[in-house]
């Protein structure tokens, strides 16, 4: 199954002679990248994101991969005959857990978000900010290979806001890909591998600010490949340096971040790559500092 999901020269309008809102779009999410959508008031932001989770389809062009997808919507439906703990828990055995297994999970993720004391609740009595949750929580509880986060943030109390950049931090170095809109431009700064600005129904990439390294300490894996293979292409995007000091004898630096993804995709390759050892870098002066 292929895992990225592509976007080829789509279009997308409302209506028969309504004005394309986006079009010749080209985007590819792989797997572990985090990638944000920026753009004024709208622009199609929110429409990109619905495509990319598949709950609408183009207009023209072509959209392919299936990765498994979870979708925080702008608005979420609140009017739901179930308490949260019951819808939850629901849609934890749609997406394959028994019904102890989902409800365990759901606990957990309201109990992390803050929410555990309103789990029995029921949906349309619960605030903005407790639903917001709930949206949230639904996503999370999937798994997903792909995240799609439409102002998820938004409504959300600081400690929440704060555990939802770690769950995406998470979920990116376990391979998950994200693609998110948010209104304050400070959220996850520095993380994204590409940043987009939806402008005149296309979509261009930011590049007046370089990809940042993730800060933090660092872990240094050496492998042994094929003589002259080539790493799986998950690989070559998570690692920091690589080196070949003998044939077939790969070292990799990668930030710990995103050590388990790069093992998955050394682990998962055909044929797989051979982990020799992985060893935590000692920390310098930067990684010292933060913690
Ligand atoms: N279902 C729809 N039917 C008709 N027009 C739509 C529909 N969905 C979106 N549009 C139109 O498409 C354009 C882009 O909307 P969209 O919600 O994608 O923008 P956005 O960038 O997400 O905006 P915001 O930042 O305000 O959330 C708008 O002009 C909107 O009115």
């Amino acid at each position: 199954m292929q895992r990225d999901l592509r976007l080829d020269n789509v279009g997308r309008r409302f209506g028969l002679r309504g004005p394309w809102v986006l079009r010749g779009i080209h985007l590819t999410v792989p797997p572990g990248t985090l990638i944000r959508i920026e753009g004024p008031n709208g622009t199609g932001k929110s429409t990109l994101l619905r495509l990319l989770a598949r709950i609408d389809a183009p207009t023209e062009g072509r959209v392919s991969g299936a990765p498994r997808t979870a979708y925080v919507p702008e608005r979420f439906p609140t009017a739901l005959p179930f308490t949260a703990l019951g819808y939850l828990t629901h849609l934890g055995t749609v997406h394959g857990l028994s019904r102890p297994a989902a409800t365990r999970a759901a606990l957990e993720w309201l109990d992390r978000f803050g929410a555990a004391p309103y789990a029995r609740t029921p949906m349309a009595e619960l605030s903005k900010g407790s639903s917001q949750k709930v949206a949230v929580v639904q996503a999370l509880l999937a798994e997903p290979e792909l995240l799609v986060l439409d102002e998820a943030w938004t409504g959300l109390d600081a400690d929440a806001r704060a555990e939802l950049e770690r769950a995406v931090v998470e979920r990116t170095a376990g391979g998950t890909a994200v693609v998110f809109v948010d209104h304050d431009p400070r959220r996850l700064a520095g993380a994204p591998d590409a940043t987009y600005t939806v402008r005149n129904a296309g979509l261009d990439l930011r590049t007046d600010q370089p990809p940042q390294e993730p800060a933090g300490p660092r872990v240094s894996v050496v492998v042994q490949g094929p003589s002259g293979g080539q790493l799986p292409a998950d690989a070559t995007r998570a690692v920091v340096s690589a080196e070949e000091p003998t044939p077939g004898t790969h070292r990799l630096t990668v930030p710990a971040s995103h050590s388990d993804l790069l093992l998955r995709a050394l682990l998962t390759a055909r044929p797989p790559w051979h982990v020799v050892s992985v060893h935590q870098e000692p920390a310098g002066p930067d990684t010292e500092s933060r913690r």
